[in-house]
Formats: structure tokens, sequence, C-alpha cells
């Protein structure tokens, strides 16, 4: 298990990491994500010995890190697994994998398991951008680490290899149950892969929950927002329900909250064109494939966005009717 203490980090003068708690279970993946330059990186660079800490505890099987106790990178059983690959150009895929091990039972296993076995003799510029990665992770999984950690695995990778190999990556983790922080910069991959998801914000976790909570019950309006197309309308509160100028919205309850802000993620909201009346107008569309998503400006001057079905093609300026689809209840702002 991992844990992480009060962990800061600094670059000379400038703290990039301030008071950082996390917990990380046996064979648990945590999703970090957040703005560009907000510390991500640097939390992985600190849990693998690469740089100082200022403060804090990294603690991990039988080692236990702090200010005044640096533990070298070799002696942490960290594996790391960089968005470059970071493979030998002129060893084979074997040799790769193989590298500085003495019992390579273990790389024969997630050389098949990563299904690696005819290309076992080929060297790294043979190999598409997906068969590096795999050797990467076969490498690093070879190596039995008892952390995994991820520097955007999949950012110089196509889309459509994007999705295939996020599935193996969690696949192959789960296997070795070993647990990983996966850094990313697509919100897709870190609500679908993770089994946590920690928001980064300025060096300091702003919300670390399920991706569920995250998306549903997003602690602030900086997740709301980080975390998918976020509308928020002002309402007043009553009980379970919102009175908002799209009329009723059911509300996860906050007895101290009278009035504030109700979150709309698009599917919570609905529309259709109308040819007069309404209350708004669309401002612009992003034709998504199986979907679209609007942005509509309502009559009181406020913009929301709502996901429609791609069938549903209606003209930038034309006058809609938006409404309040949901039936769960919503997140709401003070
Ligand atoms: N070696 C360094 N020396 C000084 N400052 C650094 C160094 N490395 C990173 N920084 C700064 O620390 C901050 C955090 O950088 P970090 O790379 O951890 O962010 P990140 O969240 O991983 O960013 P990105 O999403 O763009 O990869 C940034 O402001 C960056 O400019």
């Amino acid at each position: 298990m991992l844990k992480v203490s009060n962990l800061s980090v600094s670059y000379s003068d400038v703290r990039v990491v301030d008071q950082l708690n996390l917990t990380l279970g046996e064979d648990e993946i945590l999703m970090l994500i957040g703005p560009t330059g907000c510390g991500k990186t640097t939390v992985l660079r600190a849990l693998a010995g690469l740089i100082p800490i200022q403060t804090g505890e990294i603690s991990l099987s039988d080692w236990t890190a702090s200010p005044q106790k640096h533990i070298a990178p070799e002696k942490r059983r960290v594996g790391m697994v960089f968005q470059d690959f970071a493979l030998f150009p002129h060893l084979t895929v074997e040799q790769n994998v193989c590298f500085r091990l003495k019992d390579t039972t273990r790389a024969d296993h997630w050389i098949n398991l990563l299904g690696l076995e005819a290309l076992r003799d080929a060297k790294p510029g043979r190999l598409s951008g997906g068969q590096k990665q795999r050797v990467a992770l076969a490498r690093t999984l070879a190596h039995a680490p008892s952390l995994v950690l991820l520097d955007e695995p999949l950012s110089n990778l196509d889309a459509a290899l994007k999705d295939s190999l996020r599935w193996d990556i969690r696949h192959a983790l789960k296997m070795a149950k070993v647990p990983a922080i996966w850094v990313t910069h697509d919100q897709d991959e870190a609500l679908s892969v993770g089994d946590r998801i920690g928001i980064l914000d300025k060096g300091q976790i702003s919300q670390i929950d399920t991706p569920e909570q995250c998306f549903d019950k997003p602690q602030n309006r900086f997740v709301a927002h980080f975390l998918g197309e976020a509308s928020f309308l002002p309402g007043q509160f009553s009980g379970e329900n919102a009175l908002t100028e799209l009329g009723a919205a059911p509300i996860r309850q906050q007895p101290e909250l009278t009035q504030g802000d109700v979150l709309f993620r698009p599917d919570d909201l609905s529309l259709h064109a109308v040819a007069e009346d309404g209350n708004g107008r669309i401002e612009w569309q992003r034709f998504e494939g199986e979907s679209r998503l609007y942005a509509v400006t309502l009559d009181s001057g406020r913009l929301v966005k709502v996901r429609a079905s791609h069938e549903n093609a209606i003209a930038i300026g034309d006058r809609v009717a938006v409404n309040i689809a949901t039936t769960h209840p919503l997140a709401v702002f003070g």
C-alpha cells in the first residue's frame, strides 16, 4: 500500500506540490488529472525519488522516504511508464523487457499477456506506437514493481489505439495486482479507466474520489468545470428542489443553503426547436458523432450546454425551448 502524507515539493523557492495526502489500495488505479502546470509530473517524480521533497512522508511496502531520509530510486521498486516509451533502440523487444533481469520467467509472462510474442526479436524502430507502449509496460511489470507510475502513457497514440490500449493497460495492472498512479489530460480516460480520480489544482488535491462521485458530486466549481461540461443556473432552494429560470430541478439537499447555483451537465437538459416563444437561442453547436452539443443563450443572457441526438440538427441562431430532463438530484453550490 502507498501512503503519502503532507508531501510538498518546491523548485528553487516555488512550491509546486503543497501538503498532498493520498493512500492507494493494493491494486488500485488512481488517475491524476489537472490543468497544465498543476504539478502532476512533479508528484510522480517525487514518488519515484527523482527529486527531493521538502515536507512529508512517502511510504510503500518496506520503505519510508522523508526530507531527512531520501531513498534512492532503484531501492523503491517503483516502475515508470512514459509517453515517449523510453525503450532502448538497439535492443530487441525481449532484450528491452528482460533488461537487468536475472529471472526472465516474469518477462515471458508479460510478453505473452501483452501480445508481444511474435515481436520478441523486433527492434523498437519497427514497432507501432501502441506496440512500443506494450513493451514499455511489459518491461515495467516484469521487474515486479510495488507501484507503477504512468505519465500520459497514451498521449502519443491515435484515438482508436488509445481506446483499446487503455483497457489493456488497466487489465495488465489488475493482473499484476499492483497499485498505479496514471497521469492523463484526457477526462474520458480518467473517468472510465480509474478506480479513483484525484483532481489536482495548484499542487493540492481538490477532490479524490470515485469517478462517479467526482462527476456527480463535485466538491467545488473547479472540479465541476474540470470534469466535463458544466453549466450553472441560480436557484432558490427548498428541501430537495430548486426553482430555476428553467423550472423546478431535483437537487441534493444542502440544509445550510437557501439559494445558490445548480450544476447542470449537458445530459440533464433537453431542447427542441420552436417557431416562436421558447426560452433561448442556439449560440453554437458541436457535432460529436452520436450526439450534438449545443450552447444555448437563454433569454436571461445565461449560457447553458445541452446534449441532443445527432439527428436533432438545429441551426445557429434558431429559437429553442430548453427543459430540465433529469430526475436525479443535481449538485448545488453556495
Ligand atoms: N525542473 C524544474 N525546474 C523548475 N520548475 C519546474 C521544473 N519542472 C517543472 N517545473 C514547474 O513546476 C510546475 C509543475 O510542473 P509539472 O510538470 O509537475 O506540471 P504538470 O501538471 O505535470 O503539467 P503538464 O500537464 O503541462 O504536463 C510548472 O509550473 C513547471 O513550470
